[in-house]
């Protein structure tokens, strides 16, 4: 059974940095010491396998499943039970019975922080697990354009509606600054999650900037690829660690 601090990573809009932000939060609280699981629970369009570039597959003991460890997490993805990029043609009630085994049938052992990255949305795997875990805590992300931020929000009034606390709002893609420069470029807009997190009453956590290298290269997209992306995710890891300290029961 899962243990520890549980913190959904929710977005309105598929496409904001959802994954990118939960899987860097991930790794930079489990460098700074803590047990940390990430689970992907985005059922259809799970990505963690292939940012990760995660390509053994969990093995069992006793019928439950052990998951597969990367650096010094513990990840559990939907695209570990499948096979190739095969597409999963499910129902909500299928996989909603998923989603509980990855919480109830995993060995999961210590655990002080759980990230959760969620589908985009508020269908029925955030319904099942709104009413499956009470004491989830919840990390809004979206860009600073408008169409984000309001589609965002319904993600943040449906956290409030389940009684979940909302830790704040990580605004990603915030702006871009040239390698020889230090202006900011604001190209999706200006001030979008401060605005969502004045609507839903909560604190702005952090603006993650666009990152980039040469124009032929792919982004880079974890925290060991880009100093600008450690130093964003440090402060959010401290600022989520402060919020949410390891108690003793996490240590049991
Ligand atoms: N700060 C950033 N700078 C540059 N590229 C980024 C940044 N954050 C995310 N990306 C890129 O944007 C794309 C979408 O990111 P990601 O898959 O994390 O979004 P998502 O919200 O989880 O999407 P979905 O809901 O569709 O799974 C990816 O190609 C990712 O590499």
């Amino acid at each position: 059974m899962l243990n520890g601090n549980v913190i959904a990573v929710t977005s309105g809009k598929g496409g904001v940095g959802k994954s990118t932000v939960a899987i860097n939060l991930a790794l930079t609280l489990a460098n700074s010491g803590k047990e940390v699981a990430l689970i992907d629970l985005d059922v259809y369009g799970n990505s963690v396998p292939k940012i990760l570039n995660i390509t053994s597959k969990p093995k069992t003991m006793n019928n439950k499943i052990i998951p597969v460890g990367y650096e010094n997490i513990k990840v559990m993805s939907m695209g570990f039970l499948t096979k190739g990029n095969d597409p999963i043609i499910w129902r909500g009630p299928m996989a909603g019975k998923m989603v509980d085994h990855f919480l109830d049938e995993v060995i999961w052992g210590k655990v002080d922080y759980a990230i959760l990255d969620m589908p985009p949305g508020t269908g029925d795997i955030s319904l099942d697990l709104h009413n499956k875990l009470p004491n989830l805590n919840e990390i809004i992300v979206t860009t600073p354009h408008p169409n984000a931020v309001h589609v965002a929000e319904r993600a943040g009034l449906m956290a409030k509606e389940t009684n979940h606390t909302i830790l704040g709002v990580v605004e990603n893609m915030s702006y871009f600054t040239p390698s020889l420069g230090t202006e900011k470029y604001f190209l999706f807009g200006k001030d979008g999650g401060q605005a969502l997190a004045t609507n839903l009453n909560t604190e702005l956590l952090a603006q993650i900037p666009i990152c980039y290298t040469q124009i032929d290269e792919q982004p880079p997209l974890l925290i060991n690829d880009s100093p600008t992306l450690l130093e964003a995710y440090q402060s959010l890891s401290d600022k989520i660690s402060r919020k949410l300290p390891v108690t003793q029961k996490n240590l049991s």
